[in-house]
């Protein structure tokens, strides 16, 4: 499966982050580190439904999307259109991202920014609140149930909220049992990239708790918004259509147009 191959990438990538910043180095910094974190979670309850934006040049399902790519403009131009917080892509391989770009976001716009990566060592939570990031993503099939509540209980010490990634019942369960806090439903089915909104549908009436519910993947105009919501989503992540867009104001202006 896709998330097998990308983890291992993954694990030769954070080697290399590793041999340029120790362990010890990079969590003493992010310990030492003097910047409060914003309130991802708010930024995620405004009125009607909230847009997260994806800073997103490539992807396994897509290839390039962006060929033309200047993530800084991207996310100064979300933040102009008025999203509601930002996603950034840290992974290189498949996604073409780069720690870097998070810190240039950071540097650049005043959003909440989420940490979109596949999180599997506690080493990547550190260095997410030395680059800026005010939340990450843990993806509740690539960590066991264990894992979920060391990363997010680390999160939490740091002042980082955790967005837990879930694709069917079974991940729900892990994560609800860990009490997290904010959900996101992948629309994306990994095996065969198909997008259907009906995850969404199926698994936000499940969540046995009162959580932030983001919808995510695949969401591609204002009426796609308008059935996640129906369904009980309280945020959007949005990466494609973004990129893709010519013109990023008018598109985010659709996309919550029908509500
Ligand atoms: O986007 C992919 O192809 C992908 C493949 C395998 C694992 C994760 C993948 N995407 C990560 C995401 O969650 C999306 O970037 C995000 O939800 C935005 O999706 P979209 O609006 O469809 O670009």
């Amino acid at each position: 499966m896709i998330l097998d191959e990308i983890v291992e990438k993954r694990k030769e990538q954070l080697q290399r982050e590793k041999e340029k910043f120790p362990l010890e180095e990079i969590r003493e910094m992010a310990l030492n580190s003097k910047r409060i974190p914003l309130d991802f979670k708010s930024a995620l309850q405004a009125d009607g439904i909230s847009i997260i934006s994806e800073v997103k040049k490539a992807s396994p399902s897509k290839g390039i999307i962006s060929e033309d790519f200047h993530p800084t403009d991207q996310a100064k131009a979300y933040e102009k259109a008025g999203a509601n917080a930002i996603s950034c892509l840290t992974e290189e391989h498949y996604f073409k991202g780069a720690a870097k770009y998070l810190a240039d976001i950071r540097a650049s716009v005043s959003l909440p920014i989420l940490r979109k990566d596949f999180i599997i060592d506690e080493y990547q939570i550190y260095e997410a609140k030395v680059l800026g990031a005010d939340a990450v993503l843990l993806i509740a099939a690539i960590l066991e149930e264990g894992e979920i509540l060391k990363f997010y209980q680390l999160a939490k010490s740091l002042g980082l909220y955790c967005l837990t990634e879930v694709h069917n019942e079974e991940e729900l369960q892990k994560v609800t049992r860990c009490k997290c806090d904010i959900i996101g439903i992948n629309n994306r089915d990994l095996k065969t990239f198909e997008v259907d909104l009906n995850t969404t549908k199926n698994l936000a009436t499940k969540v046995p708790y009162e959580a932030v519910l983001v919808s995510e993947s695949g969401m591609k105009d204002g009426s796609d918004i308008k059935t996640v919501k129906e369904y009980g989503a309280d945020a959007v992540l949005i990466g494609e259509t973004l990129m893709r867009s010519g013109n990023i104001k008018k598109t985010i202006e659709e996309l919550r147009g029908s509500l």
